[in-house]
């Protein structure tokens, strides 16, 4: 069992923003020299509520873009467990059947640990928690083209869907739950998962955490 408190680094921005893909860049190129006992990655997605008691008609209305879609209780305990050494059980989230699976993913703490998600900064218990915020910053027409693709492809919705949950919910939800909390970063990234200097700049900022734990 580790004895240091774990760095938590948290990555938020708008859905689409390239937040999984800040996040799991730095997580793939940081992997092969701290290993699997230095670093982890977690997502915020993973602790959307249960729904399996839900009818898929109700499971559709459901809005998964304000904070009470997420049972952040949960994930504050977790992180709180990670934080004094304890492994935790993470549940799995399928977009399709808007609902947790059976099987859960079992995490042991790591130094570092990054964890992505939409609405991280929207609740202060969880807030206070991170090490390190991380607001990804990208112009809201651009994720919504990414989100068509990838909504299409990986979450099985159709473009009729996608626009519909668009207006009513997501977009709203942003105005009102992740760019109000903007301020609340530490740095602010611009081009999302391909800006190099950013990735560079953590990746070396992680290094050095490692290095004064030794
Ligand atoms: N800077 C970028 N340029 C082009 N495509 C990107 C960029 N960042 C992310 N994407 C693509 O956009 C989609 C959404 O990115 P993702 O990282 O999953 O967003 P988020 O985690 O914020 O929802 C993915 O298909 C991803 O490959
Ligand atoms: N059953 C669900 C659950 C969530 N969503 C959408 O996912 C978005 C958050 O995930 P990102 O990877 O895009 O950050 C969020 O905007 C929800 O609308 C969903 O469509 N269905």
């Amino acid at each position: 069992m580790q004895t240091n408190k774990p760095t938590i680094i948290a990555v938020t921005g708008a859905s689409a923003s390239g937040k999984s893909l800040f996040a799991q860049t730095i997580y793939d190129e940081l992997l092969p020299e701290l290993g699997s006992s230095g670093i982890a990655i977690m997502k915020e997605d993973s602790y959307y509520k249960s729904q399996s008691h839900l009818s898929m008609e109700e499971r559709i209305k459901t809005n998964y873009d304000h904070p009470s879609a997420f049972e952040h209780s949960l994930l504050s305990q977790h992180l709180t467990q990670l934080s004094v050494g304890e492994s935790v059980d993470i549940p799995t989230y399928c977009y399709k059947t808007h609902t947790r699976l059976e099987e859960t993913v079992h995490l042991t703490p790591t130094p570092i640990i990054l964890i992505e998600g939409i609405l991280l900064f929207a609740d202060k218990e969880l807030r206070d928690k991170f090490d390190i915020k991380i607001y990804i910053d990208t112009p809201l027409d651009i994720c919504l083209v990414r989100r068509i693709n990838r909504d299409t492809i990986e979450r099985s919705r159709s473009i009729a869907s996608i626009t519909e949950q668009y207006l009513t919910t997501v977009r709203p939800m942003y105005h009102q739950h992740i760019q109000p909390n903007k301020p609340f970063a530490d740095i602010v990234v611009t081009r999302g998962g391909k800006n190099r200097m950013a990735i560079e700049m953590l990746k070396a900022k992680i290094r050095q955490l490692m290095n004064s734990n030794l």
